[in-house]
């Protein structure tokens, strides 16, 4: 068996009149993500580990945010073409792991939910999909909550 590793990172700003999406789950929260796309920053953040994987660049390059065509993207659809490019090279999840960095909202009740999404997504259990938070200390931009931030790694196998 062979395997790969990736990582990925992201961070959007927060602003109000925009949803909190976050692993393909709305949030209820009084502020969302800011972006391009729908700024799921938790999902973009496992497209960059995924293509990291592969040595086949990031997101950037495959959903440019200059291009119309990604205005309001669901970033669990751009996933999937991200997942279609790794398993036409032959590879498979062995697991994912995260760390969602938000002062606010409170995330943990939310965690299970995404996990879900994203393993249904991914055609994975549960339990190749992890999914922590934390919050900045109240330091630096996330601290502040002018944005939210996540961290991914990712193992694939083939
Ligand atoms: N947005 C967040 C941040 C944290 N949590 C949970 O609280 C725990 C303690 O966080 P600290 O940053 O104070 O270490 C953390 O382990 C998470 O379980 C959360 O739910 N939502
Ligand atoms: C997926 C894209 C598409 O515009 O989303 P954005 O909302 O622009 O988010 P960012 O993480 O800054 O860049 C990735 C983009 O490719």
């Amino acid at each position: 068996m062979s395997i790969r590793i990736g990582n990925g990172y992201d961070i959007h700003r927060l602003g109000p009149d925009r949803p909190l999406i976050l692993g393909g789950v709305t949030i209820p929260h009084n502020l969302g993500l800011i972006g391009h796309s729908d700024a799921d920053v938790l999902t973009h953040a496992i497209m960059d580990a995924m293509l990291g994987a592969l040595s086949l660049g990031d997101i950037g390059h495959y959903f440019p945010p200059s291009d119309d065509q990604w205005k309001g993207a669901d970033s669990l659809e751009l996933l999937d073409q991200v997942h279609q490019m790794i398993k036409a090279q032959g590879w498979s999840i062995g697991n994912l792991d995260t760390v969602l960095v938000a002062e606010r909202p409170k995330l943990k009740p939310h965690i299970e939910t995404m996990r879900n999404r994203l393993s249904e997504r991914l055609s994975v259990a549960m339990d190749q999909i992890g999914i922590k938070a934390t919050t900045n200390e109240k330091l630096g931009p996330t601290g502040r909550e002018e944005g939210i931030s996540a961290y991914a790694v990712v193992l694939l196998t083939q």
